[in-house]
């Protein structure tokens, strides 16, 4: 089993903090992996591994930090969001993880009544061990959101964080303990594709629930359809969103820049096919243009950070490439789009881009139809609501969608139309634990979050009741 290790001592080529503790937890503790081959290095984001001291100094005070901070910094250092982000990120963790301890003592059956006096009840019983694969961009929050439901409702779960970010997965699983989760019912394994296709294809797992891309999740849900196994698929998306010319302006550019940029454009739900009505495109572009230039790109450590780096080299070298291939297909770059280098040293081999606004967009170019995942806005001028809402469907994925009006009818109307797990009216990008996420067509299936992804962690049993004698017909 693939083994990450996050090792940044002074003059290593990794990263800048040491962990030295163990990131696989198992049987209540932090234990070193039964093989060391194919252990990966991890490189921080922001620096490529350059030294930074400051940082150093920082990790010995980790330990006394409030939690929050704590596994805040850390998703920082590992992922290369900005703080605030970051917080932000830990806050929707531990709102989850109350809202489905609270829901675990409202768990309930049905009563029916049957002729004769006989009756029946159901049981919500757990599934048994269900495994969690994530990805690399909300590490703690996917471990979290995907934990635990599973957990409330009976489950014990293995998670697998993604390579790229194995650090903070392994703190939850400490905060379970503390809390009082019995030991095993939480582990965290770490490693790739190898490490993940041994959990799905593990006779006594009963379900996987998994966050990537679309060509892997296909191939968890052939290996778990072997063993007939329930899969959750939280998958990709290119989805839309439609502005009208009657909408409040200020807001529909904030809800494109929420759309867009949180988390340097990594986001599965973000609007990235941003359509809009020509009357107002030249307003719109303006301001969407100027906002987007202020955005404050560097460490991703300081509050003042808006943007922070992209996951790693070939990652950013990808989304730049999309760009170039955009340009090359007729776009207009109105900003952006370049590599950034901040002026603090230790930052220079970090990856950075500038957030970018695509203007001059077609449905057939490629930015416009596949998934970039970095900070590339595509524009696109629409005339009517028939017309923009066929286009916003013509693609096979259907994560989320959003549309921007002040005519309530016209707004309910388009969510209606759209073919979309999520759609946000007058706002972007919001994650409240309470309401379920999840895709439609090849953005997956099942549900995170919200009440009813208390069905896809459980199953119903039956109880039937004879109150009389035997019917017996032989
Ligand atoms: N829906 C979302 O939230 C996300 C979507 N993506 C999309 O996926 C693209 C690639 O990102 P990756 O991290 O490489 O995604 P990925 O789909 O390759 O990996 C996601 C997770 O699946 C695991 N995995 C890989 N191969 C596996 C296999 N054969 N069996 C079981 N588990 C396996 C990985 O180790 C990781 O934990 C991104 O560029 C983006 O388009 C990536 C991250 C999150
Ligand atoms: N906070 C939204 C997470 C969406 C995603 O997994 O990309």
């Amino acid at each position: 089993m693939a083994q990450a290790i996050l090792d940044v001592m002074p003059g290593a080529s990794t990263g800048t903090v040491q962990v030295s503790d163990p990131l696989n937890f198992w049987a209540g503790k932090r234990v070193e992996p039964r093989q060391q081959k194919n252990a990966e290095p991890v490189f921080e984001p922001a620096t490529e591994g350059a030294f930074r001291p400051d940082l150093l100094f920082e990790y010995r005070w980790f330990r006394p930090l409030e939690k929050r901070e704590k596994i805040a910094k850390l998703e920082v250092i590992n992922n290369g969001k900005s703080i605030t982000e970051a917080l932000v990120d830990i806050d929707i963790a531990w709102q989850c993880i109350e809202y489905y301890a609270g829901l675990a003592g409202a768990l309930a059956g049905q009563h029916v009544q049957l002729p004769g006096g006989a009756f029946a009840y159901t049981r919500r019983e757990p599934l048994g061990v269900c495994v969690g694969i994530g990805a690399w961009n909300y590490p703690f929050q996917i471990a979290a959101w995907k934990s635990a439901p599973a957990l409330a409702c009976g489950n014990a779960m293995v998670f697998k964080p993604s390579p790229f970010t194995p650090v903070t997965a392994v703190i939850l699983a400490e905060i379970y303990k503390e809390a009082g989760v019995p030991d095993g019912l939480f582990c965290v394994v770490q490693g790739g594709a190898e490490t993940g296709t041994i959990l799905c294809q593990h006779p006594k797992v009963a379900k996987v629930s998994f966050t990537g891309s679309v060509p892997t999740g296909k191939k968890v849900m052939e290996m778990s359809a072997k063993g007939v196994k329930q899969v959750t698929l939280e998958l990709g998306g290119k989805s839309p969103l439609i502005i009208f010319k009657d909408c409040d302006l200020e807001n529909a550019v904030r809800g494109a820049l929420m759309a867009n940029f949180l988390t340097q454009g990594q986001v599965c739900c973000n609007g990235t096919r941003v359509f809009v009505q020509k009357d107002i495109m030249p307003q719109f572009l303006e301001e969407v243009v100027k906002r987007t230039k202020a955005i404050l790109v560097g460490d991703p450590l300081l509050d003042s950070t808006r943007m922070g780096a992209l996951i790693n080299k070939p990652h950013l070298e990808k989304v730049l490439g999309f760009v170039s291939q955009a340009k090359l297909q007729g776009a207009r770059v109105l900003c952006g789009g370049e590599r950034f280098v901040p002026s603090d040293p230790k930052l220079v081999n970090g990856y950075f881009m500038s957030p970018c606004v695509l203007d001059n967009c077609r449905d057939d170019m490629t930015c416009v139809k596949e998934e970039i995942f970095g900070p590339v806005m595509s524009v696109l001028p629409f005339d009517t609501e028939e017309e923009v809402v066929q286009r916003a469907n013509n693609t096979t994925f259907g994560l989320a969608s959003g549309v921007f009006t002040r005519d309530i009818s016209r707004a309910h109307r388009v969510a209606e139309n759209l073919e979309a797990g999520t759609c946000f009216i007058n706002n972007y990008n919001i994650s409240p634990v309470e309401v379920p996420f999840g895709g439609y067509k090849m953005s997956g299936f099942g549900r995170e979050n919200g009440q009813v992804t208390i069905e896809y962690y459980s199953q119903l049993k039956t109880v039937v009741v004879e109150m009389g004698d035997v019917d017996n017909y032989f």
